[in-house]
C-alpha cells in the first residue's frame, strides 16, 4: 500500500492494556493522519511507553484494534515492520563500535546494497560526519540520540515513532532535535511522538493528545486546546485599595476576581476589542487610576493543568 495514497497512517480504537490488576490504557481511541506530527502528552506514568510499545508490535493489547498503515499490528506484525521504526527513550546504539560502524551494522541487517553510502548520508543529515569515527562512548547524551534516530531510519520508514525524545537533552540539543523531528516530517515521514513537555508538543505537533491515566482526556490542535480556556481576560492593578474597589463597582456587570493584598482585579471578557475599550474608558471617565494592566493568554499549561484538575474529581476504577 502506498502510504501517499493513504490518508490514516495510524489508527487505534479501544486499546486496553492491564499490568497485573491495574489498567494502564482504558480503551482509547485516535487516529494519526499521514503526513503529519502527532504528540501523544502526559506525566509520567500517564501510559505513553506502554501505547507506544502496543503501537509498534512490541507489546500486545488485552483487546482494541491498532492498524498502522491499514495492517492490524497483531496480524501482520511483518508489514507493520517495514511500515515503522522506533526510537526510545533509552538508546539502542552499540557503544563500543563508532558511530559509522553502528549505522553499516543497521544497513547490514537491512541487506542494503551499499551500507557504507547510506552511513555516510545519514552521519551528514544529522551534522555527525566529523565524529563519525569516533566511539560512541565519547558521545554527549544529544548525539547518541540523533544516532539513535539515524539508525532508525536506515530502513526508510514511513512512520517513525519517537518515545520521548529529548528527555534529559540540555536546551541546545533539544531545540536541535526539534529541528531534526521537523526536517523529517517536511520529507514526508509521518511521526508520533511522546513527551512530558508542553512546549515540546506545542513547538511541533499539528495534533495533541494529552493522556492522564490512561485516558484521552482531550484531542485537538495546540489552538483548539487553548480555546478550552476563556481568552480575554484582563488583569488591572492599582496603586491603592481606593482606585480598587472603585473599580470594582465600576466593573460590577462583568465576571471578575479580585487579589486584594496584590490591588489585582482580574476581569473576564469576551476579549473583543470594542469591549476593552469600554471597559478602559468606564475607569477614565471616573478617574480611576490605573497602574498596570495585561491581557491574559492561557498558554497550553494552563489548560493542561485545569484539564487534569477537572478530570481530577471523576472515576479512575480498573475493569481489569
Ligand atoms: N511491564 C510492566 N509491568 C507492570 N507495570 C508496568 C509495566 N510497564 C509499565 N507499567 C506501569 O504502567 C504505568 C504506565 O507506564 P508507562 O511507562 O506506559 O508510562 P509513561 O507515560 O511512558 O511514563 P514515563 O514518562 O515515566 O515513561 C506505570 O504505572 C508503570 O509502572
Amino acid at each position: 500500500m502506498n502510504m501517499e495514497e493513504l490518508k490514516t497512517a495510524i489508527s487505534v480504537s479501544g486499546l486496553r492494556k492491564c499490568f497485573q490488576d491495574k489498567e494502564v490504557l482504558k480503551g482509547i481511541d485516535f487516529s494519526v493522519s499521514s503526513g503529519t506530527i502527532y504528540a501523544l502528552l502526559g506525566s509520567n506514568g500517564a501510559g505513553k511507553t506502554t501505547a507506544v510499545r502496543i503501537l509498534t508490535t512490541l507489546l500486545k493489547a488485552d483487546s482494541g484494534k491498532v492498524e498502522i498503515a491499514g495492517y492490524d499490528v497483531g496480524k501482520h506484525p511483518r508489514k507493520v515492520h517495514e511500515i515503522i521504526s522506533l526510537t526510545g527513550q533509552f538508546s539502542a546504539v552499540d557503544s563500543v563500535l563508532t558511530g559509522k560502524e553502528n549505522l553499516i551494522m543497521m544497513g547490514e541487517l537491512h541487506h542494503l546494497s551499499s551500507p557504507e553510502k547510506k552511513a555516510c548520508e545519514l552521519l551528514k543529515y544529522f551534522g555527525l560526519s566529523e565524529d563519525a569515527d569516533k566511539s560512541v562512548s565519547v558521545f554527549s547524551g544529544g548525539m547518541k540520540r540523533k544516532l539513535d534516530i539515524a539508525m532508525s531510519l536506515v530502513g526508510n520508514p514511513k512512520v517513525i515513532f519517537l518515545d520521548e525524545p529529548t528527555t534529559g537533552l540540555d536546551p541546545q540539543s533539544r531545540y536541535s532535535m526539534w529541528n531534526m523531528i521537523r526536517d523529517l516530517n517536511h520529507s514526508g515521514v509521518t511521526v508520533f511522538l511522546t513527551t512530558q513537555y508542553l512546549e515540546e508538543a506545542e513547538q511541533l505537533a499539528d495534533i495533541i493528545a494529552i493522556l492522564d491515566q490512561g485516558s484521552i482526556i482531550a484531542e485537538g490542535t495546540p489552538e483548539e486546546l487553548k480555546a478550552y480556556l476563556p481568552q480575554g481576560v484582563i488583569k488591572l492593578s492599582f496603586q491603592d485599595a481606593e482606585n480598587l474597589e472603585r473599580a470594582k463597582n465600576l466593573l460590577k456587570t462583568y465576571r471578575m476576581s479580585m487579589e486584594s493584598e496584590k490591588r489585582e482585579l482580574l476581569v473576564f471578557t469576551d476579549g473583543k476589542a470594542d469591549t476593552l475599550a469600554e471597559i478602559f474608558y468606564r475607569l477614565y471617565k471616573n478617574k480611576v487610576s490605573i497602574q498596570d494592566f495585561a491581557r491574559l493568554t492561557p498558554d497550553l499549561e494552563d489548560v493542561f493543568l485545569a484539564m487534569i484538575q477537572e478530570k481530577g474529581g471523576e472515576s479512575n476504577g480498573s475493569l481489569c
